[in-house]
């Protein structure tokens, strides 16, 4: 992408409304802009980064074996009295009237509506196993949307939903996400700790929270350091047995603050490794039995010719709230710092004497090899300083430079600049491509 071409509203000042250093940098490089309390317009360069940690979460729900499928974002009313949801709800809950004076919602969640698709063509155990999953904005009327997209009140959330027939069968199921979980956040570069967590109006008895340590975080935190370093699981057989690498995890004491039992904390973890911390809620997963199947008669034949209510789980990820947790965990005095994986660009190109026939040359000659590569480059041919350019490139956070200047290429060479440590080299433009590709 060429940047005299792109939508790039980057700010020089930081809004003076946005506390916390993700919202800052979200409204200074240019990433959204808020329409309404809570509720955000994605611009280019924060679409870029929302669709790559999108890509990841589905890339490890399909390998987990959910199946993808979209949901309206209106909802009727009318399921949600079935579930005996709509009052419980409250005020969270934004309530529409249409032309035909029909009750609509937007939806908060789909438990409702992911039981009435599942009831209208799956009545047998041979239905069974499933996970469904989508990846669709939710509305919650949060009484105080702050620090951005971390807590919105329109947001993206990948949100999945297991149906078994038995607990002991849709215990592999919410195994099945707690290990994908784990491997989702960390391809984002993220150390998430899986805790223990209460289970609010989603209900059940099972739920753990997937919190990423910061500390800007909303949530009080419990853990045993041994978590916190604990690699992903990477690679595994999720038609195997998970339950002994969700074992390692829940032996170790983590808990969110509703579920702390500070005596157990300090009976069980040694103190030099008691970690309280605040964290980000990026994942929930819950297992609640047949909350919504009973009352909804979402019911399968079993084996034993006896009608009963599917075992369920749901299993939210907020994906527009990690783009602000990743920047909460990955950023400098500059800018952000994206992971590879998740960068809206993969390199920078800086030309810093545009006009200039040699530095022009090389400029799109770097550029056109990368973008031929794959690379995703951005190259800035503007006019501006060499020092504004530095600062842009920095601020949006896109994980390498390449500086090409006047002075280098009398001697053949470029400047690769690595964003997260800083370091730079100089390199021919052949051994510059070949470093990043
Ligand atoms: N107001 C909000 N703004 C941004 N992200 C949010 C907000 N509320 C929740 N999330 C994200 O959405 C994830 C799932 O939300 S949840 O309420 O915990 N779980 C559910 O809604 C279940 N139905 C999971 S399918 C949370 O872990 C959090 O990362």
């Amino acid at each position: 992408m060429r940047l005299s071409r792109f939508f790039l509203p980057v700010l020089k000042e930081t809004p003076s409304d946005a506390q916390i250093v993700s919202h800052q940098l979200m409204l200074r490089a240019g990433m959204i802009r808020q329409e309404a309390a809570g509720i955000y317009a994605w611009l280019p360069l924060g679409l870029r980064v929302l669709r790559k940690i999108e890509t990841i979460v589905r890339e490890e729900q399909n390998r987990a074996g959910a199946i993808e499928l979209l949901m309206p974002t209106l909802q009727p009313a009318d399921l949600w009295r079935e579930s005996g949801r709509y009052d419980d709800y409250g005020k969270e809950m934004l309530r529409i009237v249409d032309r035909h004076e029909r009750d609509l919602l937007y939806g908060p969640t789909n438990e409702e509506m992911i039981t009435e698709i599942f009831r209208g063509y799956c009545r047998s155990y041979k239905d069974l196993p499933k996970i469904l999953y989508h990846i669709q904005w939710k509305f919650r009327d949060e009484i105080r949307p702050r620090f951005g997209v971390m807590r919105g009140r329109e947001f993206l959330m990948k949100d999945a939903y297991s149906f078994d027939l038995d607990l002991e069968s849709a215990t592999k199921a919410y195994n099945k996400m707690f290990v994908a979980y784990l491997n989702t956040f960390a391809r984002m570069g993220l150390k998430s700790v899986p805790m223990r967590a209460d289970t609010g109006p989603i209900g059940g008895k099972l739920s753990h929270e997937f919190i990423i340590l910061a500390e800007t975080g909303e949530s009080e935190v419990f853990c045993d350091a041994r978590l916190v370093d604990m690699p992903a699981p990477g690679e595994v057989d999720f038609d195997g047995d998970l339950q002994p690498l969700v074992d390692q995890r829940t032996a170790l004491y983590a808990a969110t603050e509703e579920m702390h039992d500070a005596a157990r904390f300090e009976a069980d973890v040694p103190e030099e490794r008691r970690v309280s911390a605040r964290g980000i809620e990026v994942g929930h997963i819950f297992n609640f039995g047949t909350k919504y199947s009973d009352p909804m008669k979402a019911l399968v034949t079993g084996p034993d010719g006896k009608d009963t209510a599917v075992h369920m789980g749901s299993y939210g990820v907020g994906v527009s709230r990690l783009l602000g947790a990743i920047i909460e965990a990955s950023h400098d005095e500059n800018g952000v710092i994206w992971p590879e994986a998740v960068a809206p660009f993969g390199a920078g190109v800086i030309n810093m004497r545009a006009g200039d026939e040699a530095c022009d040359a090389a400029s799109t000659d770097v550029y056109a090899k990368l973008d031929a590569a794959g690379l995703e480059p951005l190259l800035d041919d503007t006019n501006e300083r060499a020092g504004a350019k530095f600062a842009t490139m920095d601020l949006i956070g896109v994980p390498y430079q390449v500086v090409i200047g006047p002075r280098g290429l009398k001697e053949g060479k470029v400047e690769v600049k690595i964003r997260a440590s800083g370091e730079r080299h100089e390199l021919s433009l052949e051994d510059a491509v070949n470093r990043l590709v």
